[in-house]
């Protein structure tokens, strides 16, 4: 007989007390070891509208669901006895007559039983908002393409009549393929092709493992108990569990907005790998030390049983695991000339050969992005180099008056035993390249929008090439350290091994949307590859983003304190709450907002370049003002106008970044005049 447990009994039982849930975790292990249930007492759910609906006793108060057949023991849900018994009775679990999953289906009996929907709050002040009756999102479609999506029959007129207010209220009520199908389709006017069923059993459909997990052995029983809030940890959207299961012949990339859950395929595929290969060696990297420490306590959750995968999986920042390889290789770490090191230099060497008409910032840029970042040792090099991401032009007699300063600043950091990070990449790259035995079997790889040139060619040369070598998650639309370069010329092809995802699990549908906002529809990068960002859902609902522009430094900081302090009283604790700003010296603007506000020591205030990969309930972009976003600093940095695109591009990411990092609640404020990017984030959706 099949054990298995639904993602309804997870959610349920993490809202249990402490001593309630050691409780149902000792009844669902002896469930497990005897199925049958005998020592339970299992009592058949006569009211419910499904005959294999059964209560067990776990104490005096609290009852768990299960579901039983022939062929299977799903645990289903747990509760106080009330809750419980009611959840069951209005409950039928069966395989959708279309789509082929089993589903956890809630009876539909009276349309009045749904909530009214919510009065969403919106960007727009009401006193602007035209009253327009709301249309039907769903009328063009017909009883046949909503089935095919898997929505159940009981709800097609419900569905029918939804607006694009009612229908999150709706969705809560719907199985998550159908409500994501139906979310996709108000966003972009195509329902997506419903998933192929594999086979005839509905517990293997990719939909059904979505919510509903076969538990093999004790062990994995203990794993799915053990971090029930890490939902993600048991149960995958099918494109998510593709991505993790799938062998891929050369370099592979998953990408996707915001929150889609790119990390965790990043995570999930390591350990599938682990597993498959006990001699296997695994790197899993992203772009800094705090982001690679997350990941490696998510790997915790995933795998933690003793002596098992973990050890084999090393989690390292990009930089971390490259000065490990260069300690190894040469006994000391890596001498690394900061950019005051070299802005000096610099200015010494122009000065030496009369270098006129090039601004001290054009140099330091010109020597990192392309002279350092592609490894130009040669005036040939450089009068060849494409200059990839560098938008202003420069001509062949431009570059023979540059190079004879950049040779030397070469030549200057030799002899003083500088080097740069671009340099320990590449020379690791090329040692790598020579040895027939390389450190890794698979290297996965997250933020790998910001990879630079010099660190994807060490990456793509620490496992030998072939099956599974490199996989890359990351995000066009957040690229904020690197300009943009072809991955294809250093080897690294991913056409035709690209995916998106299209699932958003972090940000609500409303922050979501307005932060979309920010960059266009499509993203495509220098090798053609496209990201498409329509159709992207988020799974829950919530108020809108707010965007205030005040006329003063104290009014803003009034206002951040007062929205803290309420998000504080509603219960979100301080350290769900972050704050950034654009530049780490305005950190003093949002310390002194915080100043009257409990506990604000816990709260987060950073730069939004140290907000990647972190999440927060509520989240405060602070000073978005004129001459902040964007930088007045970068732009003035800009050689020319196409210079300047780039770089209010990547000013745009950056703040897409910032309001991204926030689950439920974002305010945006700022000082008049305001940044020019609020005005998009205003925009009525
Ligand atoms: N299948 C899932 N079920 C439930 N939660 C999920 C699932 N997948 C991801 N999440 C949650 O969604 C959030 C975002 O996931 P993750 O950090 O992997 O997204 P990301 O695409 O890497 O985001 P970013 O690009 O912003 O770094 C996390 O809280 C994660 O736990």
């Amino acid at each position: 007989m099949n054990f298995l447990i639904a993602d309804t009994f997870t959610a349920a039982f993490n809202r249990l007390s402490a001593i309630d849930q050691k409780a149902v975790k000792a009844s669902v292990f002896d469930l497990q070891m005897d199925r049958t249930g005998n020592g339970l007492q299992l009592h058949r759910i006569d009211k419910s509208k499904d005959p294999n609906f059964w209560s067990a006793r776990v104490n005096r108060d609290v009852r768990l669901i299960v579901h039983k057949t022939g062929e299977s023991m799903l645990v289903a849900y747990v509760d106080h006895h009330d809750n419980a018994y009611a959840w069951a009775e209005r409950r039928r679990i069966e395989a959708h007559p279309r789509t082929g999953a089993l589903q956890i289906v809630e009876v539909r009996e009276r349309v009045e039983e749904v909530a009214p929907p919510a009065q969403l709050e919106l960007v727009m002040p009401a006193a602007t908002m035209p009253a327009v009756q709301q249309p039907k999102l769903f009328a063009a479609l017909d009883d046949d393409a909503l089935l095919s999506v898997g929505l159940p029959a009981d709800w097609l007129t419900d569905v029918r009549a939804a607006t694009e207010d009612s229908f999150f209220v709706l969705a809560e009520h719907l199985p998550v393929e159908a409500s994501e199908a139906l979310l996709e389709f108000a966003a972009t006017g195509r329902l997506p092709a419903p998933v192929t069923a594999p086979a005839a059993d509905p517990f293997a459909h990719p939909d059904a493992l979505r919510r509903i997990r076969p538990i093999a052995d004790q062990e994995e029983l203990e794993q799915a108990l053990a971090f029930p809030w890490e939902k993600w940890g048991v149960f995958l959207h099918p494109s998510q569990r593709e991505l993790t299961d799938r062998t891929f012949a050369g370099p592979a990339r998953v990408a996707g907005s915001a929150g889609t859950g790119k990390t965790i395929v990043a995570i999930h595929r390591a350990v599938r790998l682990a597993r498959g290969n006990p001699d296997a060696r695994i790197l899993l990297a992203s772009f800094s030390q705090p982001l690679a420490g997350a990941m490696a306590k998510k790997l915790l959750v995933l795998a933690p049983e003793t002596g098992g995968v973990v050890p084999r999986i090393t989690t390292a920042s990009f930089q971390g695991i490259a000065e490990q390889l260069y300690q190894l290789e040469h006994g000391v770490r890596p001498r690394i000339a900061t950019s005051t090191i070299l802005r000096e230099r610099l200015a010494h060497s122009a000065k030496a050969v009369q270098l006129k008409g090039f601004s001290d910032r054009f140099l330091l840029s010109e020597w990192t992005n392309v002279i350092d970042a592609w490894g130009i040792t040669s005036a040939n090099a450089y009068a060849t180099v494409q200059r990839m991401g560098r938008k202003s032009r420069l001509g062949p007699n431009q570059r023979e008056r540059l190079w004879p300063v950049f040779a030397s600043v070469r030549e200057a950091l030799a002899a003083e035993r500088f080097t740069t990070w671009a340099q320990v990449f590449n020379k690791l790259a090329d040692r790598l390249a020579g040895k027939p035995h390389k450190p890794f079997d698979h290297v996965i790889l997250d933020e790998a929008q910001d990879l630079a040139p010099a660190e994807l060619r060490f990456f793509a040369a620490l496992a030998p090439a072939g099956t599974d070598a490199l996989f890359l998650a990351g995000d066009m639309g957040q690229r904020i350290f690197q300009h943009p370069f072809s991955w294809a010329q250093l080897g690294v092809d991913v056409r035709g091994r690209s995916h998106v995802l299209k699932v958003c699990y972090r940000t609500s549908q409303q922050i979501r949307r307005a932060a979309d906002h920010l960059l266009p529809s499509v993203l495509r990068d220098v090798d053609g590859v496209e990201d498409e960002r329509l159709g992207i859902v988020s799974v829950f609902d919530g108020p809108a983003p707010l965007v205030i522009t005040v006329s003063t430094a104290e009014e803003e900081a009034t206002t951040v304190a007062k929205t803290v302090s309420g998000w504080l009283a509603e219960g979100i604790t301080p350290a769900e709450i972050g704050i950034f700003v654009r530049t780490p010296d305005l950190v003093a603007r949002a310390r002194e907002a915080l100043a009257c506000v409990t506990d604000a020591d816990v709260i987060t205030t950073a730069p939004m370049h140290l907000a990647k990969g972190l999440e927060f309930r509520a989240v405060v972009v602070m000073a978005c003002d004129q001459g902040i976003l964007p930088l007045d600093d970068r732009v003035a940095d800009a050689a020319d106008e196409a210079e300047l695109d780039e770089i209010y591009e990547t000013e745009r990411r950056l703040l897409y970044v910032a309001c991204t990092r926030a689950r439920e609640h974002l305010i945006l404020t700022g000082v008049a005049p305001a940044s020019e990017y609020l005005d998009d984030l205003r925009v009525r959706h």
